[in-house]
């Protein structure tokens, strides 16, 4: 908090910072909404109680900022200390939130301590959503409204600290965007302040040509369009949420992406024009990705076939990624565990129902490796590059062409983190 608050510092433009919540919280939040045992939930409860009280000890000032976090914390333990209840979508929401609300608390203390004038705005006043607990959707037009309203004409006096991740519904349910959607929330709250530039300061110092945790020989990116970097994010480079770059390409803003530990060590732009447009620029890798094959002679020379299959996914709100089909096979590749997750249950009830006019087979544990890149439906050189690359390797399914920024392929999960290092290898050693 002490770098991000001389991050502050340095900017006098930054009038509005998003936060997250502090490291490990929301896990401990959510392991709160699965267990049922009080005990085990209220020994979740004292980590996050621990983990604010640390923050707190380094404040100078702890009078106020005791207190506002202390009714937080009542406010949560309240909710972990009910027997034999099972929480509804909504309660989980609520729970989840207070990550970033006890966070916001904490940093605008940290502002007003380095004499910067600061204050902690409840994003629920403006961050409007619909009802779909744990991935609710924004409502655009009521955000830009209730900003203008609400959080504009306090930007002059201060800085607003609010909370990423969370929102409210109509009724003023407290909602939640999905795992890692606060910079998805700032991106949203730039598009309706008409702000210049979102800066997202996170663990690494920009964008790299793939996960630096999988290979050293990673290397940052200095610029990147949109696209690509929306598909970056989209298929697993989970430094930015998938959405980020909708309000982002909406309003054409900057996006920058540095590190909060190095702030010096500049980052990544993300803008509708760049320099270059490389043929290849990064691997991105999401693990956990379910492959569906259906099967059925219904397919050949019929109509209808698929338009049926995709019916029953989307009465189950189960978000496809890949698709290939043969003559009487279509296979579709879900992200099971990732932020475009169904929940199992309904993944199931969609088997069920497409078992009776098809076989159906369900392979788990594979991985969906996506390179990143320019023209890459019109290289001719792409696909040899990477069989060359890959010939001992078992690829599930590919798909090339529907993009001309990626190309994506299923592996093992066992082997997808060596097939991403020859890869990386392979398109970007010096
Ligand atoms: N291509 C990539 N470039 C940079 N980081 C990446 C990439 N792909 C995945 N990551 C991972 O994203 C992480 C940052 O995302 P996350 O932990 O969600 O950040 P924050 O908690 O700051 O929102 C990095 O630590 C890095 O391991
Ligand atoms: N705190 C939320 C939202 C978020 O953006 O987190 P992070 O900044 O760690 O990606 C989560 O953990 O999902």
């Amino acid at each position: 908090m002490s770098r991000c608050a001389d991050i502050v510092l340095s900017q006098p433009a930054i009038r509005v910072v998003v936060v997250s919540a502090c490291t490990g919280v929301t896990n401990l939040l959510v392991d709160i909404t699965q267990f049922s045992s009080v005990d085990a939930r209220l020994s979740a409860y004292s980590g996050i109680e621990n983990i604010t009280f640390a923050v707190i000890a380094k404040l100078k000032q702890t009078d106020g900022v005791m207190a506002s976090t202390q009714a937080l914390l009542q406010r949560l333990k309240h909710l972990v200390e009910q027997h034999d209840h099972v929480y509804s979508a909504a309660e989980k929401d609520e729970i989840v939130s207070f990550g970033e609300r006890l966070s916001s608390v904490l940093f605008s203390q940290v502002l007003l301590e380095r004499n910067i004038a600061a204050c902690c705005f409840d994003v629920r006043q403006v961050m409007r959503t619909d009802s779909h607990f744990g991935k609710a959707e924004p409502n655009i037009k009521a955000i830009k409204v209730l900003c203008l309203e609400k959080l504009t004409p306090l930007l002059a006096e201060s800085v607003v600290v609010t909370q990423g991740f969370v929102g409210a519904n109509e009724l003023d349910q407290t909602t939640t965007l999905g795992r890692g959607g606060s910079d998805y929330s700032a991106a949203l709250l730039a598009e309706a302040l008409a702000a210049d530039v979102v800066q997202i300061w996170t663990d690494v110092v920009g964008i790299f040509t793939t996960d630096p945790r999988l290979t050293e020989h990673a290397r940052c990116i200095k610029e990147i369009s949109f696209d690509e970097a929306a598909e970056m994010a989209t298929f697993g480079a989970r430094v930015i949420h998938p959405a980020t770059l909708l309000p982002a390409i909406r309003q054409n803003i900057a996006v920058f992406v540095g590190s909060s530990r190095e702030p010096e060590s500049g980052g990544t732009w993300i803008a509708k024009e760049v320099a270059e447009r490389p043929a290849y620029r990064a691997i991105a890798l999401r693990k956990s990705q379910t492959l569906i094959t259906l099967k059925s002679p219904e397919m050949l020379h019929a109509a209808g076939f698929l338009t049926r299959v995709f019916d029953i996914l989307s009465r189950h709100e189960i978000s496809i990624d890949l698709v290939t089909t043969s003559e009487i096979s279509v296979a579709l590749t879900l992200d099971q565990g990732g932020m475009t997750t169904a929940f199992s249950s309904d993944i199931d009830l969609a088997l069920f129902e497409l078992e009776k006019f098809c076989d159906v087979t369900v392979e788990r544990g594979l991985s969906l490796v996506a390179v990143i890149g320019n023209h890459l439906h019109s290289n001719q050189g792409v696909t040899g590059e990477l069989f060359n690359t890959l010939e001992r390797i078992n690829m599930r399914l590919i798909c090339h062409g529907a993009s001309k920024h990626n190309l994506c392929f299923l592996v093992q999960d066992t082997e997808a983190v060596d097939v991403v290092k020859q890869l990386h290898q392979s398109l970007f050693a010096a």
